[in-house]
């Protein structure tokens, strides 16, 4: 049964793709449109309560939340494709330490960016300029820790690629091509040096080549 993830436009899923693509794991896609509300249908709030993307349909076994399911496709698929989970219990620590460290400490201030300076045109809706001043101050203090942890290993989880790499992807791109915010990347040299790795990897290539961003 081919796996459907739905939402391949949007950022949060793209991780999930990225994620299918690092372990050879067949997929298709269905398209939702935001700006018209199609996450807030019936139909789709069956799949989704919440009402947001992703969510992935794996013949009669339906999961949402981007990083529950990255987790799921790395634990299930562990024999093929790229090793995504570290190999002692120890390193899978790490690996799920810097997952929650995207969601909790990365992402928040990146999304807070790409409503304000990428999405508020588009919905014709005011920017936060507070918002954006106070998300670049902790996007920076967050990269300072990131390179500082970078200066000592070439992955976060350590000296393999992982889920917690592979996490970034999805919003790193925003930042560093999406909101005029690179220079927070390329100002820090263990930041840029990792960025340009993961985000040069061909699974996300293939990912920013066939599922255009909406902005
Ligand atoms: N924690 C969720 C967040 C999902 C989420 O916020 N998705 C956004 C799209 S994106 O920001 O990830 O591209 C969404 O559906 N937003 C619609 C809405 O908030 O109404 C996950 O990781 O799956």
């Amino acid at each position: 049964m081919v796996v459907k993830v739905y939402g391949p436009a949007y950022a949060s899923p793209k991780r999930v793709l990225v994620c299918l693509i690092e372990k050879q794991v067949e997929f298709e896609t269905v398209d939702v449109d935001l700006f018209k509300g199609e996450h807030k249908e019936p139909e789709f709030l069956k799949l989704q309560p919440f009402g947001v993307l992703p969510v992935i349909q794996d013949g009669d076994y339906t999961l949402y939340e981007s990083r529950a399911i990255i987790r799921y496709y790395a634990e299930k698929y562990r024999d093929q494709g790229t090793e995504l989970l570290g190999k002692t219990i120890e390193e899978r620590g790490l690996v799920e330490q810097w997952v929650e460290v995207e969601a909790y400490n990365f992402q928040p201030p990146i999304y807070k960016l790409v409503e304000n300076i990428l999405f508020a045109p588009i919905l014709g809706v005011p920017s936060d300029a507070k918002a954006v001043q106070e998300s670049d101050e902790k996007i920076a203090k967050v990269l300072d820790i990131y390179e500082e942890r970078l200066s000592k290993t070439k992955y976060l989880a350590g000296d393999f690629f992982s889920l917690a790499d592979l996490s970034h992807l999805a919003f790193g791109h925003y930042l560093v091509n999406q909101t005029g915010r690179g220079n927070l990347v390329r100002e820090r040299k263990h930041v840029s040096a990792w960025w340009d790795d993961i985000s040069n990897r061909p699974s996300w290539k293939k990912v920013l080549d066939q599922y255009k961003y909406p902005v």
